[in-house]
């Protein structure tokens, strides 16, 4: 089985002119500055005018299997968005120049052999390090083997990344103490070593850590490279002088330009070649960078005479080192037009990877577990359940053996079903996709799973908490308000209860996923409730004509009349137990039965509309998360 995954070919990488440029906002006439250039003399001008900034300016290199090759530059110099370009996570139109791999276009297949690790680790906290190795095997290696053997993938990996002391602890996350800084690292790249990748790309990989552990990261790295002739390439911010050494090629980026690109041994000497020395001896990373920083110390020269660093450094990149960049990367034959080696693209490799792909029922299941094992802290939190204990208690205690002919109280009751069972689930469910956005996003891009299966596992895996709590309300107050005491009526309540649950869920899903921001999602979700609950029917009777249709988009008011049908039919046999037909507009009951249950609408509508609500948000949600996806 390791023999299956470890013949995956390995990827010759070369990148060519890769140039990408950003627009950065408009500046108009009236002064108004939308983009990021705040020049005055931009404040005059009378047009509009579109801003561009070049991020990546003709980058060309290379990097074979077997071979570590280190980014560096100061922050802001475009490392980050060389290495996006180089996993395919640029979208193609949006840079020029060529990436290929193994002489050709980067393609599905190559992308899939690819491994990419993020600046920030996006994983789940509540996971363990062995349960998110393994639901990540579960989803990403061939259906073909087993769970045991997937399993023993797991433990292979961790071995080699060095994660089998912390495989049981947590990830953690900044409030909860989980892995050390170093260990979530190496979770993220035992991640992506999972499916075997020939290339493994990794955006600074040490930021966080102390030199010890950024040197013990790279080894790991170095090891990959070089007895696993795996390609890597690695962003780098502040590398030591001993994690220096151990990159083979390195490539220098000055604001999105390159001044270096060759063996790290031999940046030294290139650098003095070109008249640029360090006036006392220092980590050659540190020199390095302070070039692409434009700072440059040198003895008996002063400010005036100093040339510009950067500007000095582009030329001679251009002049001397360039053009032999660009010919050693042409000069391949796998460039030159020869058919790949046949070893590159083993027919074996190719069915497997047909083979790989895990079924929809798979993903789901395998997700869904996982969506129960991250969330169970949260879907059976103590403090959730004592909420709802409390307000069912309270409510039991506020209404205690009410009277079936007190209907005005009786109405009350309900409708404080209607508000608590409508705001509850729908607060709680916007936070679903926002939470998820960036851990799925990653996920996507690694084509885990599909959207489908992601998302059915999601509001599925939901669902049981939420119908919990409910059902527990349900059984302490509706026998403690002495509500209609038959079990039939109990359980049609609770079936009414129930679905507006799922209903009210969905509407947070939906709002979730459209906005995707938890803090202005949860304020819209808060608002909308709020329109539901005062058109619901209970507050107001005579609504102004213009805002009256509100309450048929309203969910609380069908949940209302529902609830209400349950217990009191159409009205007429309490109509006729406290002689309404005398008293007509004069007794309060009486008067609620006139406005809050004859002639009200269907039963049918109620549940019908209820229906395709329930199944109109979950609709919308999900085209929300397509439109994000694409
Ligand atoms: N889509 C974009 N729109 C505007 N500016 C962008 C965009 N993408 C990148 N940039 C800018 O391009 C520059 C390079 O960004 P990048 O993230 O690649 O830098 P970096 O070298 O990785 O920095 P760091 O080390 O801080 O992560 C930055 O100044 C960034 O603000």
């Amino acid at each position: 089985m390791t023999q299956q995954l470890q013949s995956s070919p390995t990827i010759h990488l070369q990148f060519l002119d890769i140039c990408y440029k950003v627009k950065v906002g408009k500046i108009s006439g009236n002064g108004v500055i939308r983009g990021l250039f705040r020049r005055a003399n931009y404040m005059d001008a009378e047009n509009v005018i579109d801003q561009e900034r070049t991020i990546l300016n003709g980058i060309t290199g290379m990097v074979q299997p077997g071979e570590l090759l280190a980014v560096l530059g100061p922050s802001g110099s475009g490392k980050s968005t060389l290495l996006n370009a180089l996993a395919g996570r640029l979208p193609e139109q949006c840079f020029t120049g060529k990436v290929l791999a193994n002489g050709r276009k980067m393609t599905k297949t190559v992308l899939k052999r690819t491994g990419f690790v993020t600046q920030d680790d996006v994983l789940y906290p509540h996971l363990t390090v062995r349960e998110t190795l393994i639901f990540c095997a579960l989803l990403r290696l061939p259906k073909n083997l087993s769970r045991w053997e997937k399993a023993a993938v797991v433990d292979s990996v961790m071995a080699e990344v060095g994660l089998c002391k912390c495989a049981d602890t947590i990830i953690g996350n900044t409030f909860i103490r989980g892995v050390s800084g170093g260990e979530r690292k190496r979770v993220s790249i035992a991640h992506e070593m999972l499916v075997n990748p020939s290339l493994l790309i990794l955006d600074e990989p040490t930021s966080g850590l102390d030199s010890t552990a950024a040197h013990r990261l790279i080894s790991t790295l170095g090891v990959l490279a070089h007895q696993k002739g795996k390609t890597v390439v690695t962003s780098v911010h502040q590398p030591s002088s001993r994690v220096f050494q151990t990159f083979d090629t390195v490539l220098v980026l000055s604001e999105g330009r390159c001044i270096y690109f060759g063996k790290g041994s031999e940046a030294m000497r290139y650098f003095e070649s070109v008249d640029f020395r360090p006036s006392f001896p220092m980590n050659p990373a540190d020199f390095l960078l302070d070039l692409a920083n434009g700072v440059w110390q040198q003895d008996n020269v002063t400010e005036k005479e100093r040339p510009n660093v950067k500007h000095t450094l582009i030329s001679s990149y251009n002049n001397l080192l360039a053009s032999k960049v660009k010919d050693a990367c042409l000069d391949t034959p796998l460039i030159k037009g020869h058919t790949p080696v046949k070893s590159l693209e083993p027919k074996e490799y190719r069915t497997k990877c047909a083979n790989s792909v895990n079924t929809w029922f798979n993903q789901f299941t395998v997700l869904i577990q996982r969506s129960l094992k991250e969330r169970k802290h949260e879907t059976f939190n103590p403090l959730r359940v004592f909420q709802v204990i409390a307000a069912s208690l309270l409510a039991g205690f506020m209404w205690w053996h009410s009277d079936f002919r007190d209907i005005q109280d009786r109405l009350g009751l309900l409708f404080f079903f209607s508000i608590f069972w409508g705001v509850f689930p729908s607060f709680n469910a916007v936070f679903a996709f926002p939470q998820d956005r960036a851990v799925f996003m990653k996920e996507q891009a690694s084509g885990m799973y599909s959207l489908s299966s992601y998302f059915m596992a999601r509001i599925v895996g939901d669902a049981p908490m939420e119908l919990i709590l409910p059902t527990m309300f349900l059984s302490i107050t509706y026998w403690m308000c002495g509500l209609k005491p038959e079990l039939g009526a109990f359980l049609l309540t609770l079936l009414i209860l129930l679905a507006y649950v799922l209903v009210s869920q969905g509407l947070g899903f939906a709002v979730g996923a459209i906005i995707m921001d938890a803090k202005q999602a949860s304020t819209v979700v808060t608002v909308t409730m709020l329109a539901f609950v005062l058109t619901g029917g209970y507050y107001v009777h005579k609504v102004p004509g213009f805002i009256a249709w509100m309450k048929y988009i309203s969910s609380t008011y069908y949940n209302y009349r529902l609830l209400i049908h349950v217990q009191y039919g159409h009205g007429r046999e309490i109509w006729y137990l406290l002689g309404c037909f005398q008293y007509r507009g004069k007794h309060a009951s009486c008067k609620f039965i006139e406005d809050d249950i004859e002639g009200q609408i269907s039963t049918a509508s109620c549940v019908g509309i209820l229906l395709i609500m329930f199944v109109g948000y979950r609709l919308l949600a999900y085209l929300a998360l397509r439109r994000i996806k694409a």
